[in-house]
């Protein structure tokens, strides 16, 4: 069993025990009582290369990587920071954190907040929703290919953004096949973890121009922000670069002033 595999395996079995506590029918009705998702696109387009930044606090890759027992006041910072949307990891076996951490955040900010989880499920959709995200992550490598398609269109039918991450060029096809709009070329093998920087200038060139390109993992300062910016990426989503650096707000300021320096190569449209 491949790491992807097994924190699906755990994932499944986590959403069972919320799905016997919360029924499907009910979390659809709390969730058209949510406020109204953001413009994550809007947000994404400003000028320059826009990052997003992750509250991350393990991963299976690195272990532990920050306690971060607020995560409402490290979201303000990012925010403060200039990031564009905050990533929240709320898989909790394997990184620590939870629907909690989501809430924080969404309370916190008034950017737009992306829910970072293993999405297999419509039931997750729903609750992402109730707990105030504007932007999903959908895994091509952990989804059937008509699950991806159903599960895109429930995202975008709540008005959310989806963001789908692929890794090879096959999964490049699947997403495109599947509508994606937001694709997110992710430098990480969630099979095996290895992290190869030149999986996004691999698979960049044969996304469609009007495709918005995330380069996801890998990002250690400006320089590697500024090589995926050159090989044509719109915005990078950062992780451990942040939360592990000692001062997450000075590390993502760093990005974000070479993300909107004139010398940082911009996307042409
Ligand atoms: O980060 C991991 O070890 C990991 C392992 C298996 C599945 C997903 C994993 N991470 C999720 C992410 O893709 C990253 O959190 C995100 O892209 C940020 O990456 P980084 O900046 O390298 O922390």
């Amino acid at each position: 069993m491949s790491v992807l595999e097994d924190i699906v395996a755990g994932v499944r079995a986590d959403l069972a025990e919320r799905e016997a506590v919360l029924p499907f029918d009910e979390l659809k009705k709390r969730a058209t009582q949510a406020a109204p998702p953001r413009d994550v696109l809007a947000a994404l387009r400003e000028s320059g290369i826009g990052v997003i930044a992750e509250v991350k606090r393990r991963s299976p890759s690195k272990g532990d990587l920050a306690e971060i027992p607020d995560p409402a006041a490290l979201a303000k910072d990012y925010a403060d920071g200039g990031a564009r949307v905050i990533s929240v990891l709320t898989e909790q076996r394997r990184f620590g954190g939870s629907l909690a951490d989501l809430d924080a955040v969404r309370a916190a900010v008034d950017i737009p907040v992306l829910r970072k989880d293993f999405i297999v499920s419509p039931y997750q959709v729903h609750e992402a929703r109730l707990h105030g995200a504007d932007m999903v992550l959908l895994i091509v490598a952990a989804l059937e290919q008509n699950a991806l398609i159903a599960l895109l269109d429930r995202v975008e039918s709540l008005g959310m953004t989806a963001l789908v991450e692929i890794h090879n060029a096959e999964e490049a096809d699947k997403a495109l096949e599947a509508g994606a709009k937001v694709i997110g070329v992710n430098a990480r093998n969630l099979h095996t973890l290895e992290v190869d920087r030149d999986v996004f200038s691999r698979l960049a060139p044969g996304l469609p121009m009007d495709v918005f390109k995330i380069a996801e993992s890998g990002v250690r300062g400006p320089g590697d922000l500024m090589s995926y910016a050159g090989h044509g990426a719109d915005a990078v989503l950062v992780g451990e670069g942040l939360v592990a650096s000692g001062d997450p707000k000075g590390a993502l300021v760093k990005l974000v002033t070479a993300g909107s320096h004139p010398a940082c190569p911009r996307p042409s449209r």
